[in-house]
This record gives C-alpha cells, sequence and structure tokens, in this order.
C-alpha cells in the first residue's frame, strides 16, 4: 500500500455507537481506516467495538496505526462497548473524553451517526467558530447521510445565524479519500472578534484528571 505524508499525526472520528442500515455506511468505516493508514496517521476515538467505532478503530489498528480510545469508566464494560484495540485511556464521565479527544487530535472527522456524533461533532465546531482550536473538522457525507443537516445549517446562515465564515467551519465530502484530502489544504479562517479572543492554554481543550486536578 502506498504511504502518504500527511500534515495530521493523529484525527480524531467521531460515529456511530450503530452500524447503521446501510452496507454503505460499514464500508465508509473501514474504508476511512485505510485511508489514516495509508497516510501515517492515528487514531483517537471514542473507544469499544460497538458499530461504526468498532469498524473504523479495527481497519486503522489492522493497518498497523495507533488507536487511542478515550472512555468513560461507566461504558468499560465489555458489554457495553465490546473489546477495544489498541491503547485504552480511562476517563472520568464524557465531558473529560470530548475534551481528551479534541486535546490529541489535529483534526476531527464525523462519520454517520446518532445524537452522541451530532454532540461531539457540533462540539468541536463551536469550539472552532471561538478560536478554542483551529483544527479541520471534516464531515464524511456518506450517500448523503447529512445532506439535511448540511441544508438546516445552509439555512442558518441565510437566517442570520451562523456566519459565511463559520459555515466554511465544516469541510464536507462523499469520500474519505477526498475528505481527508480537503483536510489536508483546509486554512482557517476567523470573524473579526473571534481573532481577538485569547484562549489560554489551560482553558483551551482542559479536562480534570482522575486525581481532580485542574490542568
Ligand atoms: C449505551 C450505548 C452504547 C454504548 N457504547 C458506546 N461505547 C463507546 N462510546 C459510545 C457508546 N455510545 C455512544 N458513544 C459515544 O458517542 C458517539 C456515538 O454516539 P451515537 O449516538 O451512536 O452517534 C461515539 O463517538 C462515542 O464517543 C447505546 O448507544
Amino acid at each position: 500500500m502506498e504511504e502518504i505524508k500527511s500534515r495530521f499525526q493523529r484525527i480524531c472520528v467521531f460515529c456511530g455507537s450503530s452500524s447503521g442500515k446501510k452496507a454503505s455506511y460499514q464500508e465508509a468505516a473501514v474504508q476511512l481506516g485505510k485511508e489514516l493508514v495509508e497516510r501515517r496517521i492515528d487514531l483517537v476515538y471514542g473507544g469499544g467495538s460497538v458499530g461504526l467505532m468498532g469498524l473504523v478503530s479495527q481497519a486503522v489498528h489492522d493497518g498497523g496505526r495507533h488507536v487511542l480510545g478515550v472512555i468513560p469508566k461507566t461504558l468499560m464494560p465489555r458489554e457495553i462497548t465490546g473489546e477495544t484495540v489498541g491503547e485504552v485511556r480511562a476517563v472520568s464521565d464524557m465531558h473529560q473524553r470530548k475534551a481528551e479527544m479534541a486535546r490529541l487530535a489535529d483534526a476531527f472527522i464525523a462519520l454517520p451517526g446518532g445524537y452522541g456524533t451530532l454532540e461531539e461533532l457540533l462540539e468541536v465546531i463551536t469550539w472552532a467558530q471561538l478560536g478554542i482550536h483551529r483544527k479541520p473538522v471534516g464531515l464524511l457525507n456518506v450517500d448523503g447521510y447529512y445532506n439535511s443537516l448540511l441544508s438546516f445549517i445552509d439555512k442558518a446562515v441565510d437566517e442570520g445565524f451562523i456566519s459565511p465564515t463559520s459555515r466554511r467551519i465544516i469541510v464536507s465530502a462523499p469520500t474519505a479519500e477526498q475528505l481527508v484530502r480537503q483536510l489536508e489544504e483546509y486554512v482557517p479562517e476567523y470573524d473579526e472578534i473571534t481573532s481577538k479572543l485569547v484562549w489560554d492554554e489551560v482553558d483551551r481543550l482542559s479536562y480534570v484528571p482522575e486525581s481532580g486536578v485542574t490542568t
């Protein structure tokens, strides 16, 4: 397999804890895993082997790249998350998990998923909008799964709730290959106000570790 050099060391993938009804969703998860391997990119994700999460993590692990699953203790029992491949990092809760995944990743990609995926995706978009991070955010729009979300976001732009600059935070493509290529080329833009905000490293993507001491 040809190896392509990437600007990213590690990408965080958000995706369904279910597999979805179409084979194309499952194929896209495997394809994304292979794309990361080809580009020598490691994976950080929500841990576990259920649904699309299991497929993407297995593909990256099989390809010899590092896989880090960040998982709240409550979700750790195998009957909930299945067998996790690679390294597992236990955190106290869902907030810590998101902060830790965001801190470790150089970019984010959302595959099809449900509430959990949407919540994770919208949070990293909001953080980008506020200038908390400058990392690219990609939407893998498999078989048009996210068309209605993108239409809704365009309506929010038309209605004056999202700025055109913030709309451009979301990079979307129908295939993993196209999406990762676009993310490699992504250049962040800022609204005038956002560019003046200064987020201290302590506040930025910080979380309270096991000891209870804020980093
Ligand atoms: C309780 C359920 C499944 C438990 N399994 C999960 N294991 C690990 N992470 C999970 C699990 N369920 C949700 N997540 C997180 O949310 C995202 C996926 O949520 P979605 O609603 O399926 O889109 C995923 O990225 C994880 O971070 C029954 O759901």
